[in-house]
């Protein structure tokens, strides 16, 4: 099984620290987001691990050997980091039939993948006819091309419509169901939420969190119940005798924190309080990436000076 391995990983561009002293490992047969403000650090560590760039300290290495060394990349390492990389005057599949030559991929793969993407009806047609999102489809595509055992894309859902968030969203979770180390760069919080099982934080080329992403929603949002009765009052001092934490919910009833639904209903039935709703409100990770890098984010609103 393949991982990508970054160890004190550090990349300065003159004076500033894009990436710094970061250490993590992408694990095989999941779904890793890999998340952080603009300019955290993301596609310079993911350029990193390309070897597209050098690294002023530290390693970032595939499979235990840097990318630079791989004799067959494309059969290791997929990656999407820039949906225009495609050459616009030749169509879709030359573009694929090219880096299936250079990479001893059997051309057979190009058509395989095309339509794996959604792609074969624009197959030959001129890049610069595509629209972002098949621009995307094109380098996911090129990405799949190898068969690679790691998977690494900057932003895939960028530019796709509705069905095309659907299309990626299975097929994340397929790639890493067959074994494979999956790596996506995301600013859509909802998004990754339905395709990552593991998260990646950067702050400023530093690593906040690196953990399941259920843990990381649970360390940082604190779930809460819902509820709602006939006589929201009568339901306040109830809650109130009992020690719980109850604020006004937006369209009435109340938000009760650290609670659990099993022992609300129960105290409500008790006391013989119809309830009206009764719902458990899980954290979501938009909340719980915001709550970590709200002191974190490098473009915060400049305060204005009289
Ligand atoms: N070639 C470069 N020359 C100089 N500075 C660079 C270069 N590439 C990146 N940087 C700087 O490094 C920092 C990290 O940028 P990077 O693009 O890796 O962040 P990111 O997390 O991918 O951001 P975004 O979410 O906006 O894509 C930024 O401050 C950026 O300006």
């Amino acid at each position: 099984m393949t991982s990508i391995d970054v160890r004190d990983l550090s990349k300065e561009y003159g004076t500033r620290r894009a990436v710094d002293h970061l250490t993590f490992t992408v694990a095989p047969g999941r779904v890793t987001g890999f998340l952080g403000p603009n300019g955290a650090g993301k596609s310079t560590t993911m350029r990193l691990v390309l070897g597209l760039d050098r690294p002023t300290s530290g390693t970032a290495t595939v499979g235990g050997r840097p990318y630079t060394e791989l004799r067959e990349p494309l059969r290791e390492v997929g990656a999407l980091l820039d949906a225009h990389a495609a050459h616009g005057s030749r169509t879709g599949r030359d573009h694929l039939r090219t880096l299936a030559a250079s990479n001893r991929i059997p051309v057979s793969r190009v058509d395989e993948v095309l339509a794996g993407t959604g792609l074969t009806a624009a197959a030959r047609r001129r890049v610069r006819t595509y629209s972002l999102g098949m621009r995307q489809r094109l380098g996911i595509a090129a990405a799949l091309l190898g068969d690679p055992p790691v998977i690494m894309l900057d932003e895939p859902s960028n530019g796709l419509d509705p069905e095309g968030i659907i299309w990626i969203r299975a097929l994340l979770r397929r790639l890493a169901a067959e074994g494979r180390t999956v790596l996506v760069s995301s600013h859509l919080m909802n998004e990754t939420a339905s395709f990552a099982d593991h998260l990646v934080v950067l702050g400023r080329g530093r690593l906040l969190a690196d953990m399941p992403m259920r843990a990381f929603i649970d360390a940082r949002v604190q779930p809460a119940v819902r509820v709602r009765s006939t006589d929201d009052a009568a339901l306040r001092d109830l809650l109130a005798r009992h020690g719980h934490d109850a604020a006004p919910g937006e369209d009435g009833g109340w938000v009760v924190r650290r609670a659990r639904v099993e022992d609300i209903g129960r105290l409500a039935s008790g006391a013989g309080l119809p309830l009206l709703e009764l719902t458990a409100q899980e954290g979501t990770l938009e909340q719980a990436y915001l709550d970590l890098t709200a002191a974190e984010t490098e473009f915060t609103a400049q305060r204005q000076e009289a």
